[in-house]
């Protein structure tokens, strides 16, 4: 499979080259920077510390995709939109990990998926596909005497809150327990916030040093505290995952897709 990674220079870009390049039937094609980036022009084995494997950094994403089967694209909200309309036009596998994404960004991916294969996932490791069933399946079970808290941890450079798995973990809650994420999320507390409502789901963040990423969903009942949790060690666990979900997606049809369907963890 011929594969482009966007947001090459980033600390997930040069994994995904890395993971492409050690996976087998898979090729790097195109590596993407941002304009006027210093990475332009630069070999992307070598930028990823992998050797030379013939493929320079450019700015221009048409021609590359053009070329490709597939996109793998951890970069930010706004660059995966423009990302996911070039995917569609080249009718090729779009890869989202990038985090953050808002209720409007959703809304353009999925009008591009009416052309491209999107998998969209906050986080694309089994660990943490796996515990959202869980997750679903202790919200179904306890019910609203349990109080249900979300906390996660990341290195000081993350730009986004709550993170994307943290989003998720909420979100397979909300479905175990029938109720609208939306409309029942705490995402911060600060002052006299009074007691806490029941049926809220919260969110707390930590930032600090270069902590991968660590994410942990408590059940606080009276008396007793459940509490699944997932670390991730190193961020090659990601890229592996993005790289096996373009190789999912080579033969799909057109529509949007997540890293549960790829995984098989979609009825769990
Ligand atoms: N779903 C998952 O499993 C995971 C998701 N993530 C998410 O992936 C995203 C990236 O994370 P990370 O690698 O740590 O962040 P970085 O900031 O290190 O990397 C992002 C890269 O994207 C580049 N970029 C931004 N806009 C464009 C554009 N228009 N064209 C080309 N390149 C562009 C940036 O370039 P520049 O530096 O020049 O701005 C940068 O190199 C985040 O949203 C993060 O939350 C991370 C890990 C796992
Ligand atoms: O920005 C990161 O680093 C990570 N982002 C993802 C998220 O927002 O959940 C996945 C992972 O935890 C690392």
């Amino acid at each position: 499979m011929r594969l482009v990674v966007v947001g090459a220079a980033g600390r997930m870009g040069r994994m995904l080259i890395k993971a492409v390049a050690e996976t087998g039937g898979c090729r790097l094609v195109g590596a993407i920077g941002r304009e006027g980036s210093t990475a332009l022009g630069q070999d992307a084995g070598v930028l990823a510390g992998t050797g030379p494997l013939g493929v320079s950094v450019t700015d221009d994403p048409l021609p590359v995709f053009a070329q490709a089967d597939g996109v793998l694209d951890f970069t930010s909200p706004a660059a995966t939109v423009s990302f996911a309309a070039l995917a569609a036009q080249a009718r090729i596998v779009h890869v989202v990990g990038t985090t953050g994404l808002q209720e409007a960004d959703f809304t353009k991916l999925e009008a591009a998926a009416r052309h491209a294969r999107i998998v969209q996932s906050g986080n694309m490791s089994l660990g943490v596909n796996l515990l959202a069933g869980l997750v679903r399946k202790a919200a179904a079970t306890l019910g609203e005497d349990f109080d249900i808290e979300v906390l996660e941890m990341h290195h000081r450079m993350k730009v986004d809150a709550p993170s994307g798995t943290a989003l998720l973990l909420g979100e397979a809650a909300a479905e175990g327990r029938k109720i609208s994420l939306k409309e029942r999320s705490v995402r911060s507390r600060d002052g006299h916030t009074g007691a806490r409502h029941p049926g809220d789901i919260g969110f707390a963040t930590l930032r600090g040093g270069t902590v991968v990423g660590e994410h942990s969903v408590i059940f606080a009942g009276a008396g007793e505290r459940l509490e699944l949790s997932h670390r991730a060690e190193d961020r090659g666990l990601f890229a592996r995952g993005a790289v096996k979900a373009a190789l999912w997606g080579f033969d799909k049809k057109p529509g949007y897709y997540t890293m549960a369907n790829v995984l098989g963890l979609d009825r769990l």
